[in-house]
């Protein structure tokens, strides 16, 4: 699929994962072809070029394919070398990947706490703000607008969801997570990012956004997690 220098992305509308993609290439000023895949409905495309998760996105660079959103970030700041996105320092850059490799690991946990109901809901909500306490943390006390320094980087990119798509799952769930009193340093942060023009020309639609996540909540409520 594709010669030698041409990128291609396969991704779908909504997904965080892919967005962080998209940033990432546009920060680097790599041109791409955006293919949309219905993950409802997986093309045989997606099924061959990612046939481990079958999931996007999925990174088509010529002839190298590459799945999982925060490996083909790493892979895009190696390849295009301007404008780096992983800190410099080895010990930031391994801080970096550990706190997105914390956070991710929760954000099942993020988008179900706010649609569930009774004990798992306040559990899972319980889980969420401690994540957020730990990141901000982070921030907090540090002269930094961004996880990256002054410009926005890897972290930045992939924790960017928590900026427009926690607000709307909160909305749906008719919850408060991220909290401005609780939170003042991760709003201030949420604040900045959405006024960076990549990201706010570059976001999902709000109210599809909600019309698609107000649907994913009643799926999710008729099948409850067993606790
Ligand atoms: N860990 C993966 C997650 C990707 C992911 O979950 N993508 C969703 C779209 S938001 C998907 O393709 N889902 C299809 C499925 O679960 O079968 C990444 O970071 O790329």
């Amino acid at each position: 699929m594709g010669d030698k220098d041409t990128v291609k992305v396969l991704g779908f509308w909504v997904s965080p994962f892919v967005h962080r993609v998209l940033w990432a290439l546009k920060i680097k000023g790599v041109d791409y072809e955006y293919i949309e895949e219905d993950i409802f409905n997986k093309s045989s495309t997606l099924k061959e070029l990612n046939p481990v998760h079958q999931k996007v996105p999925v990174l088509v660079h010529g002839q190298k394919v590459l799945a999982e959103s925060m490996v083909i970030l790493e892979y895009i700041d190696e390849t295009w070398k301007h404008c780096p996105l992983m800190p410099q320092d080895p010990y930031e850059r391994a801080l970096a990947r550990f706190w997105a490799k914390s956070v991710e690991e929760k954000l099942p946990e993020v988008s179900g706490a706010t649609w569930w109901r009774g004990k798992e809901k306040e559990r899972g909500l319980k889980q969420d703000i401690e994540i957020l306490e730990k990141l901000e943390e982070q921030l907090q006390g540090k002269s930094n607008l961004f996880f990256g320094g002054e410009s926005i980087g890897y972290l930045d990119i992939v924790l960017a969801w928590i900026s427009y798509m926690l607000p709307v799952w909160e909305e749906v769930g008719s919850v408060k997570i991220l909290d401005t009193c609780k939170f003042p340093a991760l709003t201030s942060w949420t604040g900045r990012l959405l006024e960076l023009p990549l990201i706010r020309d570059n976001l999902p639609p709000q109210d599809r956004m909600l019309e698609y996540f107000h649907n994913r909540r009643q799926e999710i409520l008729s099948n409850p997690p067993r606790t």
